[in-house]
């Protein structure tokens, strides 16, 4: 196994700056995770060369890349496009997930398919967060894998070089990486694959869409008529150049300083349709109090002085919650997020980390088993943990434009998905 990680030295706390007035700014946000993870993945099970334009270079994508190309294909992400020549997949390997859920839950099943074996890590959260989906799964189909009887990392899979494929009955309910992860891959399982999931109601429906979407733009017969089942045909997945849209998820908490201070924020490129959750922002910052134009010059976000409570179900979109509720401690009335559980099992627990960090500041926040209810209260400075959670960062940064005094315990985090959240917030305060 490779040796966990070793603990970063504390990081020195990040004071959130307070806004000065109203922020006037224009944000140029880099390319999607969950676009960019994907987009690699098919490149590597591709069969010719290919270039991610426009890719996320941030931590997530980066282990990616370094996976792939640990398993035999050629990643060149030393410029602004990444180009990936796959190669023949083969072990021995180690893969760092990191704290990714893509990578945790996407390489496995390109992994089964590789010729040797592949050992898989991550951080110590990582350690954590849900796999039974993927290695049950994985296991259905006749791919031996050691994981010391936990269903977490770390553990080992000892690729056979093919998968015969079928079908298998996944529950999915914990993520929705699960059925993305194995769809990926299972054109290139020699009977294609089935999946069928069984359980409470899948989370972030919109991130399968977009799985569904990549695949069929890559050739692959893809059928989702039916409700909880997904089937790919077995067959190659073509080569094609991808341009990756900004992430709509990561302007989150730039759109609600907006909200905060009144302000005016530019996304450029915002794609007029698409598949990321993050889309749904222009319905709930709506909703709470704000006023959104798609123009031609990218998605447009004014603050109108008020900011109202929301009540809504976030189950498809739960990576917004960090920021949202962020906007509700600050909102002139409570706020009810529901449908979350699932956001239990993200970088850290997310109810009980926002619930904690924002009543440390003064707040009112009250956690049930899958939602937070957000009262507003007068909030104080002090210390904002961050749970290696980059979206708690954000979380930090926004509480911070109105409430003097607040320090994020770990900025770095949000490299995760951000190269340089930092120099961003800057810009945008002018
Ligand atoms: O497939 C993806 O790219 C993602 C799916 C979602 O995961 P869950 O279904 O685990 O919520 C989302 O929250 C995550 O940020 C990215
Ligand atoms: C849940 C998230 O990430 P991951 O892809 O690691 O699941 C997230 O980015 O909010």
């Amino acid at each position: 196994m490779p040796a966990p990680a070793p603990s970063a030295p504390a990081a020195t706390p990040w004071p959130a700056p307070p806004a000065t007035g109203p922020v006037d700014a224009v944000v140029r946000l880099p390319g999607s995770k969950s676009v960019t993870n994907r987009a690699l993945v098919l490149a590597a099970l591709a069969d010719a060369p290919s270039v991610v334009a426009k890719p996320l270079p941030a931590r997530d994508t980066r282990l990616m890349a370094a996976a792939l190309s640990a398993l035999g294909s050629a990643v060149d992400a030393s410029g602004e496009d990444w180009a990936v020549t796959p190669g023949r997949l083969r072990g021995p390997a180690a893969v760092d997930c990191g704290l990714a859920g893509t990578v945790m839950r996407f390489v496995p099943p390109l992994a089964a398919l590789a010729d040797g074996t592949v050992e898989f890590d991550g951080d110590e959260r990582a350690r954590v967060r849900p796999m039974g989906g993927i290695l049950e799964a994985l296991r259905t189909l006749g791919v031996r894998l050691e994981d010391g009887g936990r269903g977490t990392l770390p553990f080992t899979l000892h690729g056979q070089g093919r998968v015969r494929g079928g079908e298998v009955t996944i529950d999915a309910s914990a993520s929705s990486q699960f059925v993305s992860g194995l769809l990926l891959s299972g054109a290139r399982y020699d009977e294609g694959l089935t999946v069928r999931h069984a359980g409470e109601p899948v989370p972030s429906l919109p991130h399968i869409e977009m799985t569904v979407d990549m695949l069929r733009a890559a050739g692959v017969t893809v059928d989702d008529t039916t409700p909880d089942v997904w089937r790919v045909e077995p067959g190659p997945v073509r080569a094609r150049d991808v341009v990756v849209e900004p992430d709509l998820s990561g302007a989150a908490p730039f759109l609600a300083a907006a909200l905060v201070t009144q302000g005016r924020v530019v996304v450029p490129d915002w794609p007029e349709r698409t598949t990321q959750a993050g889309d749904a922002l222009r319905g709930l910052l709506t909703d709470m109090g704000a006023s959104v134009q798609l123009l031609p010059e990218g998605l447009e976000v004014r603050g109108t002085g008020r900011v109202f409570g929301l009540d809504a179900d976030l189950h498809d979109v739960g990576e917004l919650t960090p920021v949202l509720a962020a906007l509700a401690a600050l909102a002139d009335g409570p706020s009810t997020l529901r449908g979350i559980g699932h956001l239990r099992g993200h970088e850290t627990d997310r109810l009980t980390a926002l619930a904690t960090e924002i009543n440390a500041l003064g707040g009112d926040v009250t956690e049930t088993p899958d939602s937070l209810h957000i009262r507003p209260r007068p909030l104080h400075g002090g210390l904002f943990g961050t749970y290696d959670d980059h979206r708690l960062a954000h979380v930090g940064a926004v509480l911070g434009l109105a409430v003097p005094g607040v320090l994020v315990e770990d900025v770095t985090t949000t490299t995760k998905t951000l190269p340089d959240f930092v120099g961003l917030w800057a810009t945008l305060l002018g």
